[in-house]
């Protein structure tokens, strides 16, 4: 990936900060009508697509029914019966559907009052605030005696003291203190366990909660079977996605033909058994590759087929903790004592009202056209062009693809066709509650006309098999957004679902990029490290023996792939010792010494922790120099930006379009193999992630690389961009964004930009401010250096706090780091981790940005 993106980056960027940002009036296309349910969606092989105009029950209602239908479940029924597994799970559920469901009509329809809403989902308050505006029904629906005595009943105890502790943990260990990012944690489609019935799951204590969620039958059970097929059949394979398009449409419709012609002639009543769905897989799989939530899945198609019922399925989410938690010592219930969080606060503690209401919104194009994504700016109001409409190029999404840009309420945008840009097919006004918008040509045709429209492109060949596929995948994921929107607040800006991580088999060929994931790193199988963001000022330490460089080396020649072979990396790190040292002066240190840095939290949700001095004077003098041009070889350039998603940044169109005046520092990049220093900073920050140095390295084959010998690993490609210089004057900035990107559909492996190390080389407090001064106005008379920045501070302006108005800041100071995760634990991205940096007043900006992508094993 690293080749991709290193010559010119992309981010996604805000068209148009000089918004108001007022929220939009303006009447939306997606009113829904909230009264067709799932269950009444007809299976079909070939179309059965939802419409946002039919569709949904609304999904709060859903988690209601589902929580509740679970509560009394749990509650009624036996031990035994909960041990009967599916099928008395299923019978149970359907027996108390209609009931319950019915006893929830009232409150169904007063959602609908609410306002104008998407997909019954009330409309977020508009001051922002909090921006859990969604009273999310979660485990809190199920009372807390009927989830003690069901639990009870189910462990056959009457420990209340279990008890207790369990409800604790779901509310406090749970949240912030999800220590790992994790993609499709724990998805099954097979009924809930005892312990899962009675409210406790292993993965609430790991941090994450369960979210039960519907999709309808078609398409989900063909996209979701061939994501299983693909990912057991693939795992050895860059692009599952490709075995997907291979197996998903030959091999999986002959599984499922299997299954239905083992079940006719079985003659089963409902459904096959598990077994029966088990060994049809099996036959075609292998028994290693035949996983559990594959088999309910299926079974959950056979019993469904008839009625087209919908597939229910749980997986983890991430619950954004409250508030009063991120402070240790200011609101005394909670105290940073884990297990007290679940006691409300005596007073009600609100977050600090934000005036800044931007969001990450994206486009999703449904057609198999490309189309144009515009900005629409208005009419420009004087000037010579003075009446004319001002639209912005935001980029070109290419056909059942997606892009995305941060925007305002009430931002306009339209699509067009690429070539003929008066046409507008569809045009938007963005609000809270619409953040993600799909183009669909078929969007106003009946569910009855979209499946023989969609039947005949597939029979006349004008829809290929992997663009039908795509579609479908899209659809699945929308489906997906809707709960995981109803159960957490915030909108599903990933795609449902991804790699099963969870699931890698000990037995498949990863075992060394498992040990990598799960070796001295501390990094488990389970997930990507993510310092835990408890509280504000909570510290943590790492040990780096990526010591300081103290004095510049004599010798600054680029790495090669040699350099990286054991021995000559081992004999390179002794060499350079007598440059280092473990504090940013001289002190005597052994060959094996490390130092300790600690990170402090200095925002919760986004999570943001930064490192003072994490580079040395030394280092960030290099890197300046390097920026500067008096190091020579870097070169700096006007930064661009692309909307996110966008692909082909070869096109200078554009990409000059992109050059607007939302980004007007220079950047440049380099390399980690630029040299020594340039390395050790790279191998530092792999320590600060807790992250393996060598999936830092660049993994292509020996053979493209002229190397013999080369420590790669099992991961697609290196995991970090080369390092981004950028250089800010007096008046430049850059305006709200966010750094993550929406890797496209076709990948099956979902790649992102997981955590942003924010380098500062200049600013308050500048330990090197003297001799950078000195030593640019000595080597290149460079005039602006002779003052202090002022200016330039680190913006995250959606930050969850309570005392500040306008996000949290962060001030430029040489050599400090600031991290944060651009991802949630749950793998969404995360809206929050919007950040701008701050307009230069007089002096300098420099800053290093290093950008590391999640480490996917090929
Ligand atoms: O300059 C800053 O403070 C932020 C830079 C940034 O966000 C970026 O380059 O993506
Ligand atoms: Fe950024």
């Amino acid at each position: 990936m690293t080749e991709e993106y290193d010559d010119d980056h992309h981010d996604d960027d805000d068209q148009s900060s000089s918004s108001d940002g007022e929220e939009s009036k303006s009447e939306d296309s997606n009113e829904e009508d909230l009264d067709h349910d799932y269950d009444e969606i007809p299976s079909n092989e070939c179309a059965g697509y939802p419409t946002s105009t039919k569709q949904h029950v609304s999904s709060e209602i859903k988690q209601h029914i589902l929580a509740v239908a679970i509560a009394i479940l749990a509650a009624v029924t036996t031990h035994a019966q909960i041990n009967g597994g599916f099928d008395s799970w299923k019978t149970e559920l359907a027996k108390d559907w209609n009931a319950i469901r019915s006893s929830f009509t009232s409150r169904g329809e007063s959602s609908k009052t609410v306002g104008k809403s998407t997909a019954g989902i009330p409309r977020a308050s508009p001051s922002g605030g909090d921006r859990a505006p969604y009273a999310a029904p979660s485990m809190d629906a199920i009372p807390t005696e009927l989830r003690q005595r069901a639990l009870q009943k189910a462990l056959g105890t009457n420990s209340g003291h279990k008890t207790t502790i369990l409800d604790d943990s779901r509310a406090a260990i749970g949240h912030a203190r999800a220590t790992a990012f994790r993609r499709t944690a724990g998805l099954t489609f097979c009924p809930p366990t005892v312990m899962e019935v009675a409210g406790v799951s292993q993965s609430q204590i790991n941090g994450l909660v369960d979210l039960e969620f519907i999709l309808p039958l078609d398409p989900s059970v063909r996209v979701l079977h061939s994501y299983y097929l693909g990912d057991a059949l693939g795992s050895d394979s860059s692009f599952v996605y490709d075995n997907v398009n291979i197996f998903g449409s030959f091999d999986s419709d002959v599984i499922l033909t299997d299954i239905d012609v083992v079940h006719e002639q079985e003659g089963t009543e409902g459904a096959l058994t598990l077994e029966r769905i088990r060994s049809i897989l099996e036959s075609h799989l292998g028994e290693v590759m035949v996983n559990d939530e594959h088999v309910c899945l299926l079974q959950q198609y056979t019993e469904h087929k008839q009625s087209g019922r919908s597939i229910r399925g749980r997986t983890k989410v991430y619950e954004r903790p409250r508030v009063s938690t991120f402070y240790q010592n200011k609101y005394s219930s909670t105290a940073g004592n884990a297990l007290s969080v679940s006691r409300e606060p005596t007073e009600k503690i609100l977050p600090a009202s934000l005036t800044f209401t931007g969001f990450a919104t994206k486009f999703i194009n449904l057609s198999i056209q490309s189309i144009n994504l515009y900005w629409d700016g208005g009419h420009i109001s004087s000037g010579p062009k003075a009446g004319q409409m001002h639209s912005v190029l935001v980029g070109i999404i290419p056909g059942m693809e997606s892009i995305g840009t941060a925007s305002f309420p009430g931002h306009s945008f339209f699509v067009t066709p690429t070539y003929d840009k008066a046409h507008v097919l569809q045009r938007w006004t963005v609000t809270e509650d619409d953040v993600v918008l799909y183009y669909d040509p078929l969007e106003n045709l009946s569910i009855e006309d979209q499946k023989r429209e969609v039947q005949k492109l597939c029979d006349t060949g004008k829809w290929s098999q992997k663009q039908k596929f795509a579609r479908e995948a899209w659809i699945v994921d929308r489906s997906f957004g809707r709960d995981y929107l109803v159960k957490t607040g915030r909108h599903w800006l990933s795609v449902f679902p991804q790699p099963f991580l969870d699931h890698l088999d000990i037995d498949l060929a990863v075992g060394e990029a498992r040990n990598v994931l799960m070796g001295n790193t501390g990094v488990n199988h389970q997930g990507i490290h993510l310092w835990n963001a408890g509280f504000i000022g909570q510290v943590h330490t790492f040990e780096t023996s990526h010591l300081y460089f103290i004095d510049v080396p004599s010798t600054l020649s680029p790495l090669t792939k040699d350099d990286y072979r054991p021995e000559a990396d081992e004999q390179r790190r002794l060499t350079m010792r007598k440059y280092q040292s473990s504090q940013t002066k001289r002190v005597s240190i052994a060959s094996n010494a490390t130092m300790s840095l600690s990170l402090k939290v200095i925002s919760c949700a986004p999570r943001v922790l930064e490192v003072k001095k994490f580079l040395s004077p030394v280092e960030v003098q290099h890197l300046i120099d390097l920026a500067s041009g008096a190091k020579g070889d870097v070169s700096m350039q006007r930064s661009s930006v692309l909307a996110s998603g966008i692909k082909n940044r070869k096109d200078q169109k554009i990409r000059d379009t992109a050059k607007q005046d939302t980004r007007s520092s220079t950047g440049g990049w380099i390399h980690r193999e630029h040299d020594v220093i340039v390395d050790g900073i790279f191998r530092r920050v792999a320590d600060l992630l807790n992250i393996d140095e060598r999936m830092m390295r660049d993994q292509r084959p020996p053979h493209l690389i002229g190397a013999e010998d080369t420590e790669s690993l099992p991961t697609h490609d290196r995991i970090v961009e080369a390092m981004q210089l950028l250089r800010y004057g007096p008046g430049e900035e850059y305006t709200p964004h966010h750094d993550f990107t929406y890797p496209s559909i076709e990948n099956r492996y979902q790649p992102r930009r997981y955590a942003t190390v924010l380098m500062y080389l200049t600013g308050e407090g500048d330990v090197v401010e003297e001799g950078i001064r000195r030593s640019r106005s000595r080597k290149n008379g460079n005039a602006d250096a002779s003052d202090g920045l002022e200016g330039g501070e680190t913006t995250f302006p959606r930050a969850i706090t309570t005392e500040f108005h306008d996000g949290v800041k962060v001030q430029p100071q040489s050599g400090k780091a600031v991290l944060f995760y651009n991802v949630l634990p749950d793998g969404n991205l995360d809206d929050l981790s919007q950040h701008s940096g701050g307009k230069v007043v007089s002096g300098v900006k420099y800053v290093a940005n290093i950008w590391v992508w999640d480490p996917i094993i090929a």
